[in-house]
């Protein structure tokens, strides 16, 4: 027996190519321009097999109809259409239940597929969806940006997680926007309302990670003076991001993993037995396969860490992306230097979309605010762009074999130097000459204003104020 397919939206050439195609599928039919007409006929004639809808429509949204749809009939596969592939629409539509989101313009092959999908596991789905709640979602300035294919599924997978309590694993190159990802999982999901905890495993001394994670109790070693609450126990209720945890060394691996499993720990030098529910989510820029065929990660945390595996694309493989990223960065440094934005000219942009971003977005950002800083006019050309990345490629290409960057190996070439020649007083040298650098650079980039060059390098503005004074009574 054919189904019966309705099809909700405005546009009355989506409604007439979609129609077609499943009826050519064998389905019956059926098609309206609002969320009005769809719920008038369901009150007539019952709900159909399975219902696409557009989300942006006059009169009430495809959201509010979802949401009508969900309440009288909770069993009844919807698939959202809509132009506007972001984390906030697609977490909406699933939050609200949707069976899946479909990003226009589609393929009419996978719509119909999908449909067969829909029909096909309709029946298996039971009417315990979750409740809709009220939307969090928003399109802030930590909104993803993405518009190319890679991006639409990833933000598609985003919304249907955010949903469920699993462990997720994001992949990607550095830069890429892992963290980001990890904070819309956490602020589309019901644990929204509490903490956001995030801990990079590689900043922190090995020896200080474990009471990072789990606290410790006052005195449990030498320096824990007070008692300390871990990431674990902060992030209770809510998210914790492990980020970079193929760092981790192996005997915290093997705690984490036991906790991960318990969902209980000590704190170091604790005796009570502290419970909690967290959600972990995990990112790397290794390969942690590789990690662990080379047994410098256990197979069985990335087992429980890696139930979902979320990668991101690196930058060069979405090149489409530049140019909205770009105007993003460019605006957001526009309001921080209070200043009109700088526009890219073609010529410009054409030489962001040809460079390779090793960097990846973390290095469209940088670039951005430094051309905000930097270019002269209004209007930023491919000449700005050149020196720019030049300037960026001279710092950043130079690294010795071992991976040292070449001004650390040049500094200490020169502290061996100075001290062969016998000189003394090389400490309280280096420190002025590099915080003169860190000034002067900063300084640059922001134009000369001290409150943002002072905040840019994590110092107080009075802090930076005295320091320039002094430099000026040095000469
Ligand atoms: N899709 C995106 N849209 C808007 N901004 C982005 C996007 N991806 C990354 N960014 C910005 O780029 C910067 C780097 O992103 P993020 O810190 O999330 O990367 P990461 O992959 O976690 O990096 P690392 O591996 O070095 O920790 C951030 O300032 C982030 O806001």
């Amino acid at each position: 027996m054919s189904s019966r397919v309705w099809v909700v939206d405005d546009d009355r050439s989506v409604r007439f190519v979609l129609a077609a195609a499943l009826r050519q599928a064998g389905h019956a039919t059926e098609d309206f321009a609002s969320a009005a007409e769809a719920l008038r006929a369901l009150e007539l004639h019952g709900p159909p097999d399975l219902l696409f809808t557009d989300v942006r429509m006059p009169g009430d949204d495809g959201l509010v109809l979802l949401d009508r749809l969900k309440q009288a009939h909770p069993a009844l596969p919807v698939i959202v259409m809509s132009a506007y592939t972001d984390v906030a629409s697609t977490a909406g539509a699933f939050r609200g239940g949707a069976h899946e989101f479909l990003s226009k313009p589609f393929d009419l092959d996978e719509a119909v597929a999908l449909a067969a999908q829909a029909l096909g596991t309709a029946a298996d789905e039971d009417a315990a969806e979750q409740a809709p709640e009220a939307g969090t979602g928003t399109a802030g300035t930590d909104a993803l940006i993405g518009d190319t294919p890679a991006m639409r599924t990833l933000f598609r997978a985003i919304g249907r997680l955010a949903q469920a309590p699993l462990s997720v694993l994001i992949t990607g190159e550095t830069g890429t926007g892992k963290e980001l990802v990890a904070r819309a999982l956490h602020r589309e999901s019901p644990r929204a309302q509490r903490p956001f905890v995030a801990l990079n495993t590689a900043a922190i001394p090995a020896e200080l990670l474990e009471s990072e994670l789990f606290g410790h109790e006052a005195g449990a070693f030498t320096g824990a003076g007070k008692r300390h609450v871990g990431r674990f126990e902060q992030a209770n209720g809510g998210t914790l991001f492990l980020d970079e945890i193929g760092d981790m060394p192996l005997p915290l691996q093997t705690r984490l993993l036991r906790v991960l499993a318990e969902g209980e720990f000590f704190r170091v030098g604790g005796r009570e037995l502290i419970r909690v529910d967290v959600r972990v989510i995990a990112a790397t820029h290794q390969a942690l396969d590789t990690l662990v065929a080379e047994r410098r990660f256990r197979a069985d945390l990335l087992h429980r860490l890696d139930v979902v595996r979320l990668h991101l694309p690196p930058l060069r493989e979405r090149r489409e992306d530049v140019p909205r990223l770009a105007e993003r960065f460019l605006a957001a440094a526009a309001v921080r230097f209070q200043a009109p934005p700088k526009r890219l000219s073609r010529a410009a942009l054409e030489r962001l979309l040809a460079h390779d971003w090793p960097g990846n977005v973390r290095e469209l950002e940088n670039l951005c605010w430094r051309l905000s800083a930097l270019a002269p006019g209004e209007s930023i050309g491919a000449a700005d762009v050149d020196a720019v990345i030049a300037r960026e490629g001279a710092g950043a290409a130079v690294a010795t074999a071992d991976g040292m960057p070449a001004w650390e190996a040049a500094l200490a070439a020169w502290v061996r130097e100075e001290l062969a020649a016998g000189r003394n007083d090389i400490h309280a040298r280096v420190l002025q000459r590099m915080e003169q650098l860190l000034l002067d650079a900063a300084l640059e980039h922001t134009a000369g204003r001290q409150a943002e060059a002072a905040a840019r390098l994590g110092l107080g503005r009075n802090t930076v104020a005295r320091k320039l004074r002094a430099k000026r009574s040095r000469g």
